[in-house]
């Protein structure tokens, strides 16, 4: 009984957060039509009872005057709960809307406000993420405020019913709650089995097979598997997947069946001892036939009290789900922390931070690591130990080594989004982690810009994808421009049909793809926004593999041109490229091999110079890496790892 108290009083806060106003008027029509059927049931046994009086002396009459009143205030009963009924679907409307967005905020506060992404990939976290969001997608969220609305008019009426039965006799309305509420637990238990065995046996499978069906309805799909032919094996897949998961909820469903059985014969022998009882009296002319409409009426409506149907199952799943949400924002920590690299989430509010213009500079950051060890959440071993670097501001430093090596974790943790295992990581000073939420830099653009390899794709207009990059520039539309011409994609602005405003997506009107290359220099381009907007530490994480070398070069000498007073880490396994930074990092199993600048690194002929010389010599028919290093990326050649 806890847990379904538990899990109403969850939805009760989510209402109340959603609109107090609305769950208070929602409250009183709620009463209202649980009380209007009642009322009018006591006017329609008293309608009956007169009735009789009025035939024998005429409408005119005392008593037909009294009867036409109750068929009067009858009529006025049903009229009532008409016009309840249709003003409380009104505001279920407004409050489902309320509802959604609640929820989503509830949940979307709650996944932005973890400082980082440790416990985003915690497995229980993601699959109570996932059900709130199949929720969400999923009508059954769209009918909840009229669902909870339906189930409380029940009850409400059921106990008024109740009430007035208990006139009669106070053991029927008791006798017909217990058979309602053996019914009620054996429907319950039956039910439950069901929700158990999707949530906790065939949870994984289930979602599994959202994913296969996603895989084939996905355009970003569809490619491999047309090409490879897969269209058919997905299908097969996806059903076996699909029944497999299912047959686990119809296996309790059947193996529980007979508690329907047992329910429903308990419930038919209580109304059967409450009936005989009223038919008795009636026999025995202690009851009229007003009396026994009535109460006949309110043996039928404390059935409200115990009914199962629709409204209580997604009643019942809507408050778990609520609960789901709030547990999820309570282990999720307090909302919400910004987070500390990237484009700024959309939904963050406007900012008065006057951004520093391009004229000024943003201040440069300072990058220091300090014995920092990292592990990720399930894997036994470290990926970074032990690790010392410090890059003081404005410095340009390419971060390279083998696959693996421990680059992009380099990156995430310089961006705070992993907590380091041990060590510290500070820019400037400061831990990356740390909330801005408070204070006047409420919302200020992050410190640091950052393109990963697998960069966001918003399904957002060309200017969104762009602007991003900082809020206060996002209608800048000269700072945009000269974002994504610096960035080599001046001619997407005039080749896209309607410009800035396009969506970088197909399925919408007017939305275009773009191809691998060109959304590279989208996000390159927001980074540059970024910078522009006050990131004083660049990180390019091997945004750049689409294109071929000499392009990579140019690019990231342009960016370093662009960005002098930035710090800049470029990470990168084409050696080539990275020629004018002035530092290289050459990370090995998560530890620093060598540091230095590019040239007495190479006159050193450690590590980096035989990486890069067996890049050069490669294709040694060439002189210059610079020309050739982009067919390092084909089979069997080296990947310029540390290990090379
Ligand atoms: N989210 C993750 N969870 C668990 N292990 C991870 C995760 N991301 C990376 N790893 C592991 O950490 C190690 C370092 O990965 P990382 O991506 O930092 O290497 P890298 O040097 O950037 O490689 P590449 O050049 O291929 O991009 C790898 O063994 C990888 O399998």
């Amino acid at each position: 009984m806890r847990t379904p108290l538990r899990n109403a009083g969850a939805l009760a806060i989510l209402f109340w957060r959603a609109d107090r106003r609305l769950t208070l008027w929602l409250a009183l029509l709620t009463v209202v039509l649980g009380l209007a059927p009642n009322a009018t049931a006591v006017a329609s046994g008293a309608f009956v009872g007169s009735v009789p009086g009025a035939v024998g002396h005429g409408p005119a009459s005392p008593a037909g005057r009294q009867a036409l009143t109750w068929l009067a205030l009858v009529s006025l009963g049903f009229l009532a709960g008409g016009v309840g009924l249709a003003g409380s679907r009104l505001l279920c409307e407004l409050m489902n809307t309320r509802l959604t967005q609640a929820l989503a905020a509830t949940v979307g506060r709650a996944a932005l406000g973890t400082g980082d992404l440790t416990r985003l990939a915690d497995p229980t976290v993601t699959a109570d993420l996932a059900a709130v969001e199949e929720f969400e997608r999923s009508d059954l969220h769209l009918q909840t405020a009229w669902s909870v609305r339906m189930l409380l008019t029940m009850r409400t009426a059921g106990l008024c019913a109740a009430g007035i039965l208990a006139t009669f006799a106070w053991w029927a309305p008791v006798v017909l709650v217990a058979g309602w509420s053996v019914t009620n637990v054996a429907s319950h238990r039956w039910m439950r089995r069901g929700f158990t065995a999707v949530r906790e046996d065939s949870g994984g499978a289930l979602r599994r097979a959202d994913y296969l069906r996603g895989l084939l309805v996905d355009a970003p799909a569809a490619k491999e598997i047309r090409v490879f032919g897969l269209a058919g094996w997905l299908g097969e897949e996806y059903t076996r997947t699909w029944r497999a998961a299912m047959e686990v909820v119809w296996r309790a469903r059947r193996t529980n069946a007979w508690s329907l059985v047992a329910g429903t014969a308990a419930l038919l022998a209580c109304h059967g001892v409450v009936l005989a009882a009223l038919v008795q009296r009636t026999g025995r002319g202690e009851l009229g036939a007003g009396a026994l409409t009535v109460y006949g009426l309110s043996v039928i409506g404390v059935g409200e009290l115990g009914f199962l149907g629709p409204p209580q199952w997604r009643v019942a799943r809507a408050t778990a789900l609520a609960r789901q949400a709030l547990d999820l924002s309570e282990r999720l920590g307090p909302p919400p922390a910004a987070p500390s690299c990237g484009p700024p989430p959309a939904a963050r509010p406007a900012v008065t931070v006057v951004p520093r213009g391009p004229a000024s500079g943003p201040a440069p950051v300072e990058v220091r690591l300090t014995d920092v060890s990292f592990r990720y959440p399930g894997r036994p071993a470290p990926v970074v130990r032990r690790l010392d670097l410090r890059i003081p501001p404005g410095q340009s430093v390419a971060v390279v080594g083998a696959n693996g090596a421990g680059k992009t974790t380099l990156t995430k943790l310089v961006c705070g989004l992993y907590p380091p295992s041990g060590g510290s990581v500070r820019l400037d000073g400061a831990d990356p982690r740390a909330s801005r939420t408070d204070g006047p830099t409420h919302g200020a653009p992050g410190r640091v810009a950052v393109v990963f390899q697998d960069f966001l794709r918003y399904e957002l207009s060309l200017r969104d994808n762009v602007g991003l990059g900082s809020l206060p520039l996002l209608h800048d539309e000269r700072a945009l421009g000269e974002a994504l011409r610096d960035a080599g994609g001046t001619s997407l602005l005039t080749d896209l049909p309607a410009g800035w405003d396009t969506i970088l997506a197909r399925g919408y009107d007017g939305g275009v793809d773009l191809s691998g290359g060109q959304w590279q220099k989208v996000a390159l381009a927001r980074a540059l926004v970024a910078v522009r907007g006050g990131a004083g530490l660049l990180i390019l994480d091997e945004p750049t593999a689409n294109l071929d070398v000499r392009a990579e070069t140019e690019l990231f000498d342009r960016f370093l041109a662009l960005t002098r007073d930035t710090t800049t880490i470029l990470v990168t396994h084409r050696l080539a490229s990275v020629r004018h930074v002035d530092r290289i990092v050459v990370l090995s199993d998560g530890k620093v091999a060598e540091d230095g600048d590019p040239d007495t690194l190479l006159a050193a002929g450690g590590r980096y110079a035989r990486m890069f010389r067996l890049q050069a010599e490669r294709f040694a028919d060439h002189t210059d890496p610079a020309d050739h290093a982009d067919h390092a990326d084909q089979p069997g050649a080296p990947t310029g790892g540390a290990d090379a």
